[in-house]
């Protein structure tokens, strides 16, 4: 990857080595964890309700304890025990299913949680947020879809300044009817223009659906403008055979997770006779689809193969180590930083101590995926200058304009064809 050439990365052997030299005064390249907080960031893959705090959970829980004695779902300290992340896929989606869904069910309840979301994220310096939710009715707060959606984005524009700036998408549920996809795509376009709702995604369980039901939904998603953003390969197998296939005739700009795709990880899995297809990764990469990776969530709800023999995937395990060095941009994101716990900065921080990532990489990283963001190009613009001023007065080499940054990306995606062979 070219940017390496800008900035040779030193020898480091051992991750210890790595994360002893990214603190040391003598390799000022390293980020620390104050750069990566106030490196400017964009976060696009956050689920609104997996970014609620617990504390946040635990102030709606008492104050509906208050107005109903008899309101008896557990309290979250107990259900989601203070600093637990190690849910995996199977105790992950009930979580939302068993207890938020119960908790953040009214009005008050949404635009409280969702304040705090923006005032986590905007506090952590993420200065472009695209948030996801999937619209939800609640029958016994008489919550409607709509009103849901639209208690979101008063909030959400209440919030908007010149520090953050936040966007919505839309998430159909992988266990949504064909019809129910079609009401949210509906929902989008409806408030599309109003500026804050700018695309679609598909989500839930991966282990659920036959997302070739959704083809009229994305269809329509498409012809209507909206951004498509696909949870894609999280699981190796997936619930029908094609699945990969489907999703990609969706034209989705962008992916999340995008875990189970990649040859030169699954050698285990060739062995297995579940060998994944070159064809798929290839025609993601010939798409430059952006990539949303989400680094802690990975390793703590155990996705990752196991490429070490040591259990689990592990950080050194992630797939960021692959993709960083493609054509793709990659967006780093929390996924559920209410969940997993880590939030952007230490994301950022995580992928620069385990993959030899220095600070002008890391910056790079971000302004690279910029042109993935679904806004429109006013706030493309804005991001950009924010960026290229932001790297100056941090003394990184970003050159004089956005041409001169550009110029080190067309060079990388002359690398893109041969390092896929490599892989
Ligand atoms: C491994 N990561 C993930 N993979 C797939 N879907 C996920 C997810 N993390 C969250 N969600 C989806 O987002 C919902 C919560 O946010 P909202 O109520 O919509 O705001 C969850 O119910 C789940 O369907």
């Amino acid at each position: 990857m070219s940017t390496a050439h800008h900035h040779p990365r030193p020898e480091s052997t051992t991750l210890a080595d790595l994360i002893g030299s990214s603190r040391g005064s003598e390799t000022p390249d390293w980020p620390d964890e104050d750069f990566c907080k106030r490196l400017p960031k964009i976060e696009l893959h956050a689920h609104l309700t997996g970014s609620i705090r617990r504390e946040t959970l635990g102030e709606i829980w008492r104050k509906r304890k208050e107005q109903e004695p008899d309101f008896d779902l557990e309290d979250p300290l107990v259900a989601i025990p203070p600093g637990k992340v190690d849910f995996d896929l199977t105790t992950f989606f009930p979580l939302f299913s068993k207890y938020t869904y119960n908790l953040v069910n009214s009005e008050w309840s949404v635009e409280h949680a969702t304040r705090q979301v923006l005032c986590d994220f905007e506090s952590d310096g993420v200065v472009y947020l695209e948030l996801r939710t999937i619209p939800r009715a609640f029958d016994e707060t008489g919550l409607t879809k709509e009103k849901y959606i639209t208690t979101i984005l008063s909030t959400i524009d209440s919030f908007q300044s010149e520090t953050m700036r936040t966007k919505l998408i839309l998430a159909i549920d992988r266990q949504n009817t064909k019809e129910e996809a079609l009401d949210t795509v509906e929902l989008a376009i409806k408030y599309k223009s109003e500026g804050i709702v700018v695309g679609v995604d598909l989500c839930g369980n991966p282990a659920a659906g036959d997302v070739r039901i959704f083809r009229e939904a994305f269809k329509k998603a498409k012809q209507n403008d909206l951004g498509i953003t696909l949870h894609f390969a999280e699981i190796e197998r997936q619930p029908i055979k094609d699945e990969l296939d489907i999703l990609l005739s969706f034209e989705p700009q962008r992916l999340g997770h995008a875990i189970h795709i990649e040859r030169m990880m699954s050698s285990q899995s060739h062995r297995a006779g579940n060998h994944m297809d070159d064809r798929i990764l290839r025609e993601i990469r010939q798409r430059k689809l952006c990539i949303e990776l989400c680094l802690s969530c990975n390793v703590y709800a155990k996705m990752l193969p196991d490429r070490h023999g040591n259990g689990n995937g592990s950080f050194q395990d992630h797939h960021f180590k692959y993709w960083w060095k493609t054509d793709c941009p990659v967006a780093l994101g929390t996924d559920d930083v209410g969940v997993f716990l880590s939030d952007l900065s230490n994301e950022y921080y995580l992928a620069s101590t385990h993959f030899r990532v220095n600070k002008y990489e890391l910056w790079h990283l971000v302004f690279y995926s910029i042109d993935a963001i679904f806004a429109d190009q006013s706030e493309k613009d804005r991001l950009k200058s924010l960026l290229l001023a932001w790297g100056k007065e941090n003394n990184l080499d970003v050159g004089d304009d956005d041409e001169s940054v550009n110029e080190i990306i067309d060079h990388e995606d002359e690398e893109g064809e041969n390092s896929t062979e490599q892989a």
